[in-house]
C-alpha cells in the first residue's frame, strides 16, 4: 500500500530524511517512531504529498507521490496532530462537508457521516461542537473525519497524544476495529507495541530498524521495546521526547 524508495528531503542543505526505503502492506497497523527532529512528520508530510520529496519515489495505493498527487490525496485519510475540527463548527456539519468535498451526494453525505460517527460510538454526537467532547471522543471524531471518503490508507500522526493511559488504550481498540491500512507516528513504546503489526524506528532521518514488536524484541534480546529503541538509537525514549 505504501512503497518508498531512497525518499529524501533537505531543508536549506540540511538533510531531515536520508534516502528512507519502506514498505507497509495491505490491512497492516504500521507504527514510525523516533525521537523529537528524527524526520517522522516530514516522511508524513512527503507521503501525504504537503511536501515535496528532495529525492527518491514513493508510491501510496499505487499512485505516484510525485506524478500523482492527486491520486494519492483521494486514497488516504490524514489525522494531523491538534484537532481536525473548526472549534464553533457541529461534528456532523463537518463530516458532512467533507463527505461533500470529496464529491458524494448530500444524501450520500449524511449516509456516511452516521455510519462513521456509529463506527466509533459517536451516534448523537452530530449537534456537539469539538469543545463539548472529552479528549477521547475529540480524537474520535479527528478519526471519523479521516474516514468519511473510506480512505484505502490511512496516516495518523500521534493520534494519541495528550490522552490518559485509559483514553489511549481506548483508543488503541477503536484503531484496530478500523480494518484498513494504518500508517502512524507515535512516541508511545507501549503504544507501539500493543497497536502494531510492524515498527519502523527513524533516527537522524535514517530507518535504523523495522519489524513486528516481536521479532524487534527477539532480534536485540530485548524485553521491551524501550529496550530495542535504547539499543537501536543509543538512548531511551523519555530523554528523546519534547
Ligand atoms: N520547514 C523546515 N525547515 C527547516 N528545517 C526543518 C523543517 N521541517 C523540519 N525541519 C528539520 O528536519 C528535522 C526533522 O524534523 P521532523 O519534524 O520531521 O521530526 P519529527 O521526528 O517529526 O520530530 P517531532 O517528534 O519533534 O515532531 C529536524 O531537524 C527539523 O528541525
Amino acid at each position: 500500500m505504501i512503497t518508498a524508495r531512497a525518499l529524501t528531503r533537505t531543508f536549506k542543505g540540511v538533510p531531515a530524511v536520508r534516502a528512507v526505503d519502506l514498505d507497509v502492506y495491505e490491512g497492516e497497523i504500521c507504527g514510525f517512531l523516533g525521537p523529537n527532529g528524527a524526520g517522522k512528520t516530514t516522511t508524513l508530510r512527503m507521503l501525504t504529498t504537503l511536501l515535496r520529496p528532495t529525492s527518491g519515489a514513493a508510491t501510496v495505493a499505487g499512485h505516484d507521490l510525485v506524478d500523482d498527487p492527486a491520486g494519492v490525496r483521494g486514497s488516504i485519510g490524514y489525522v494531523a496532530q491538534g484537532g481536525m475540527f473548526t472549534p464553533l463548527s457541529r461534528i456532523g456539519d463537518e463530516l458532512r462537508l467533507q463527505a461533500r468535498l470529496y464529491g458524494h451526494s448530500a444524501r450520500e453525505a449524511r449516509r456516511r457521516t452516521g455510519e462513521v460517527l456509529d463506527r466509533l460510538d459517536l451516534g448523537g454526537f452530530e449537534q456537539r461542537t469539538p469543545a463539548s467532547l472529552s479528549g477521547g471522543q475529540a480524537r474520535r471524531a479527528d478519526l471519523a473525519l479521516g474516514l468519511i471518503h473510506t480512505p484505502k490508507v490511512l496516516f495518523l500522526d500521534e493520534p494519541t497524544n495528550g490522552l490518559d493511559p485509559r483514553a489511549r488504550a481506548e483508543l488503541w481498540t477503536y484503531i484496530r476495529g478500523l480494518k484498513t491500512t494504518i500508517f502512524l507516528s507515535t512516541h508511545y513504546l507501549d503504544e507501539a507495541d500493543a497497536l502494531c503489526d510492524r515498527v519502523l524506528i527513524i533516527d537522524g532521518g535514517r530507518i535504523v530498524a523495522s519489524g513486528s514488536p516481536a521479532d524487534l524484541k527477539r532480534d536485540h534480546a530485548a524485553k521491551t521495546l524501550d529496550e530495542v529503541f535504547l539499543t537501536v538509537t543509543g538512548r531511551p525514549m523519555e530523554e528523546t521526547a519534547a
